[in-house]
């Protein structure tokens, strides 16, 4: 398998650059050509890389059969959602389901509650977040949990987001995979040790969230050229928890291997993308986990689901948008979960 990236990406690197000098000499080819193509041949290895991850994700995905029961495919708690919020974190858990989850659980503020209960019946919602027994009432329900998505429309409300830092030390001592995303980075960049070295979590920023994270970490904040190397220290300071930068492309990373996603996408960045990315991302980090080193071929199951995560929320956004054009909205792309999962993993 070529992903293991270290050894066969510096030959590749190196035989790049041998090839680029050579053309320069041979051809007097001038400096702007010689990067053009350099990013070209750069491209083409984040293409032939991203394939062999997504060959992977195929492997990990859970067959349906008549011999399951309700429950086996995932059951994901999403935790956000809060008076302003409601959107994200019903984005987030009904993505999980569309995605192949059997259930999916919000635990969301007490006023919250009935708005997201009434955007689909499908989701079970739980009112306890601002509660005073927050953190024994999410704990009640850990050990039926495969994996949390903490933070989309959490909010960043003091005494919320103390409830959940026991909530995130309650999942790490069960050992459950945890998704970082939204206003659960903003308590991870007040409080760096809650994620310290913990290899079942994966952080999502923005854009804004990588800068505020980075200079939190590492007193930078790692927006220069090498985005590849900024996502890398950020992964490796947190102790090799993985981290995806969304952007143009996404950069994925736990500290050793660097991957991106360059899935065609769409120019439509309208709000909850990254809410329906983080939900998707729960149930693969859950499906990879379980499958096991023989089908993911030893490379990191974290870095495959988020590779899988991210490239099936961009293909939803290229099939809302063929069809919606600029209207498209994220209810648009959900609606692009099934038809995306099937083309991407399934043909
Ligand atoms: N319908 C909903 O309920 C939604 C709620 N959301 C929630 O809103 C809360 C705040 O999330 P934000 O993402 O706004 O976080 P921030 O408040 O950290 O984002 C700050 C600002 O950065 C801007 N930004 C984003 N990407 C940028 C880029 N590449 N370059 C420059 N500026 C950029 C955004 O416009 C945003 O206003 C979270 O709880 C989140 O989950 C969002 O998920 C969107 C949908
Ligand atoms: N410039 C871009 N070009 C193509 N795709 C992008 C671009 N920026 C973000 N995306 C894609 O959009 C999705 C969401 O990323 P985004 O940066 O919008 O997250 P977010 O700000 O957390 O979203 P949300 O509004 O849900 O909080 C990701 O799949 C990412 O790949
Ligand atoms: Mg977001």
């Amino acid at each position: 398998m070529a992903l293991p990236a270290g050894a066969g990406a510096l030959l590749a690197g190196a035989a790049a650059v041998a090839l680029l000098s050579a053309a320069l000499v041979l051809y007097e080819l001038s400096p702007d050509a010689v990067l053009q193509r350099a990013f070209s041949l750069h491209k083409a290895h984040s293409i032939k890389d991203m394939e062999n991850a997504l060959q992977l994700v195929r492997n990990i995905i859970p067959p349906l059969t008549s011999q399951k029961h309700k429950g086996q495919d995932g059951r994901i708690g999403v935790v956000g959602g809060c008076q302003e919020y409601t959107g994200a974190p019903y984005f987030a858990a009904i993505s999980a389901l569309k995605v192949g989850a059997d259930l999916s659980h919000v635990f969301c503020t007490r006023e919250a509650a009935p708005v997201i209960k009434s955007y689909s019946p499908e989701l079970i919602v739980h009112p306890v977040l601002d509660s005073p027994s927050a953190v024994h009432d999410v704990e009640e329900w850990l050990p039926r949990l495969h994996a949390l998505v903490v933070g989309p429309g959490l909010g960043r409300n003091d005494a919320l987001l103390e409830n959940v830092k026991g909530i995130l030390e309650a999942s790490k001592a069960r050992d459950i995979p945890v998704v970082i995303d939204a206003d659960g980075l903003w308590l991870i960049a007040r409080h760096p040790a809650l994620i310290q070295g913990y290899r079942k979590a994966v952080l999502t920023p923005n854009h804004v969230e990588f800068g505020r994270l980075s200079e939190a970490v590492l007193r930078d904040p790692g927006n220069g050229s090498d985005r590849r190397e900024a996502v890398r220290r950020l992964s490796r300071a947190l102790g090799n928890v993985t981290v995806v930068q969304k952007g143009e492309r996404d950069v994925i990373s736990d500290g050793e291997q660097v991957l991106e996603c360059v899935q065609e996408g769409s120019g439509r960045r309208c709000g909850g993308q990254g809410d329906l990315l983080s939900g998707a991302l729960g149930v693969l980090v859950h499906w990879a986990l379980r499958a096991g080193p023989e089908k993911t071929n030893g490379c990191s199951p974290l870095l495959l689901a988020a590779m899988g995560a991210c490239s099936l929320t961009r293909q939803c956004s290229r099939q809302a948008f063929q069809k919606h054009g600029r209207s498209t909205t994220t209810t648009d792309m959900i609606a692009e979960v099934g038809p995306a999962f099937r083309s991407l993993f399934e043909a």
